[in-house]
């Protein structure tokens, strides 16, 4: 059993999930008054932890609203200096009630954004979880004035203006400094298109009971954040007392060419660090002197090329044929010209890792359709570009990557991980899981290679326990950022070349007990 804090830190919900929760604790007959002041008492006690004393408070027709008037009256009488933006004339009983209450107070409210003193940060409670029409008018003139101030904006449970669930804005939203969100993680802090207006998220629990939460959404959530909690069930480790290097996974990679021999080498860097006991690698014969110096540890296969440098055929050694390794990774630097050692890579019957030129050519195959025959399980691991290649009557990853995401992954049979800041992985029966955390640093080249490596390795060491596929593929895209993130500690954002990348793979590890793993 994990403890409360473990659970909820995996949970995300849909608003219409978040509005099944919240009936249900209604429906037992917890107040919402009492709720709202519970709530809005953990976030007034959060924001006096930020600086400063001289406080504007955007106030909404809704219970958003509600939960902010109850912030500025506590923030009131601890001594805090508050002003409210009050703009609308209709407001929900219990917030019409709040305001009324901090207007006797002597509290200062007006209509007119412009009125508003100058203060040192404001806190925004215009519009909260579900919010399904687009914002105009003087409102969406006010959101967009605010925005231009300097002042931080602490949202409360979602930035005003973006939908719960796509991430998407809605006429226009504020760009908040933090945003905290109340009881459950949104599906729209994990999209893309929604960071930049979140800021630095955090989550006020505010002890929904966890058998609300499991009538709800069942026992195993259909989407689930990434935690040290669920790599600590998937990592190799520790590794047995007595084995050997076959049984800690035999990994084959298929990549490189003369033109990106560089995409081979660091592919075969991210297996290195994944810990896998063997790995092989097939490369154009001219390579195999560069990875043979790289990776003197590997099993360098050297094979016949295309006169433009590409794998023409794969040419194993005697008495190997693809059921000889547990997993396959295949594709980086690749070129479209190894297209003919395709039907055997996808007819192997091997957990097989498809990235980069292997998506170009599945996608320029149309072969997408054959890997639901195929007897083990794929991994697909496209960016945007390559999604779009792959799945083009999807509709556009961008708008809702979670949903594109889990179309594609049902569609193809496939274990689909769509790389981003929030990368996104879906397998075929449409469960989701989300990398929670990231740093721009890894938008660089060569890093998606690495990734591939480290999946692949992960994989094949996987091969003999049982651990679903999507769980080991979670715990590399996790593992893969937490060593984004700790490198650009150390050396900057800018400091992250892919090489670099693969010597913090192993940090990331070494470190697991202060990342919350024990
Ligand atoms: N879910 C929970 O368990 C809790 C929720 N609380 C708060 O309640 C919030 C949700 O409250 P509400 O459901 O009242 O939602 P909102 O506070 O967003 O208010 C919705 C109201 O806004 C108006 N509105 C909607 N779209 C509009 C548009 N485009 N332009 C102008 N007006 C528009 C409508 O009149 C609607 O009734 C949460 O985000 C949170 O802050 C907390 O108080 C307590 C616990
Ligand atoms: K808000």
């Amino acid at each position: 059993m994990q403890d409360r804090q473990a659970q909820v830190s995996q949970v995300v919900v849909t608003a219409r999930q978040m509005r099944d929760v919240e009936g249900r604790i209604f429906a037992a007959r917890m107040p919402v008054a009492a709720l709202m002041e519970k709530v809005a008492g953990l976030i007034a006690l959060r924001v006096q932890q930020v600086e400063g004393s001289r406080v504007g408070i955007l106030v909404g027709p809704g219970h958003n609203g509600g939960d902010a008037l109850v912030v500025a009256r506590e923030l009131y009488f601890r001594g805090y200096v508050v002003w409210l933006y009050s703009p609308f004339s209709q407001l929900k009983e219990l917030t019409s009630q709040h305001l009324q209450y901090a207007q006797s107070l002597g509290i200062p409210c007006y209509h007119d954004v412009e009125q508003l003193p100058d203060c040192d940060f404001l806190i925004d409670g215009l519009f909260g979880f579900g919010l399904e029409r687009p914002i105009t008018d003087h409102i969406a003139l006010a959101i967009n004035q605010l925005n231009q101030w300097k002042q931080p904006i602490l949202s409360i449970d979602i930035p005003s203006g973006i939908h719960t669930d796509t991430g998407e804005v809605l006429g226009t939203a504020i760009r908040a400094t933090h945003t905290f969100c109340l009881g459950l993680w949104k599906l729209a802090f994990l999209q893309d298109q929604a960071l930049e207006y979140i800021g630095k998220a955090e989550l006020i629990d505010f002890d929904i009971p966890w058998a609300d939460v499991e009538a709800v959404l069942g026992d195993t959530p259909r989407i689930k954040r990434i935690t040290p909690g669920t790599v600590k069930l998937t990592l190799p480790l520790p590794r047995p007392p007595v084995t050997h290097k076959y049984k800690e996974g035999h990994l084959l990679l298929i990549c490189g060419s003369r033109r990106y021999a560089g995409g081979a080498i660091l592919t075969a860097l991210g297996a290195r660090a994944s810990g896998v006991g063997m790995l092989s690698i097939a490369v154009p014969e001219s390579l195999k002197p560069l990875l043979v110096s790289h990776l003197p540890e590997a099993l360098i296969i050297g094979c016949p090329e295309t006169e433009t440098g590409a794998i023409a055929h794969l040419q194993l050694p005697q008495k190997t044929d693809m059921s000889s390794f547990n997993a396959i990774a295949c594709g980086p630097g690749l070129t479209l010209d190894a297209t003919p050692i395709f039907p055997e890579v996808i007819s192997s019957e091997v957990s097989l890792v498809l990235d980069a030129d292997g998506l170009n050519i599945l996608a320029q195959m149309g072969t997408i359709p054959t890997l639901k025959k195929r007897q083990a399980l794929t991994v697909l691991t496209p960016h945007t570009g390559e999604f779009q290649r792959l799945f083009p009557d999807i509709a556009d990853p961008k708008q809702d990557r979670v949903k594109a995401v889990q179309e594609a992954a049902v569609q193809s049979g496939a274990v689909v991980l769509l790389k981003g800041a929030r990368t996104a992985i879906a397998n075929a029966q449409g469960a989701i899981w989300i990398n929670p955390e990231s740093t721009p640093a890894l938008a660089r080249g060569g890093s998606g290679d690495v990734l591939t490596g480290l999946i692949g390795g992960l994989l094949a060491q996987a091969a003999t326990k049982e651990i679903p596929v999507e769980d080991i593929v979670a715990t590399g895209a996790w593992w893969h950022s937490q060593a984004g993130i700790l490198a650009a500690q150390e050396r900057t954002e800018l400091g992250v070349d892919a090489f670099t990348l693969t010597q913090y793979l192993m940090k990331v590890i070494s470190q697991l007990p202060t990342l919350g793993w024990g």
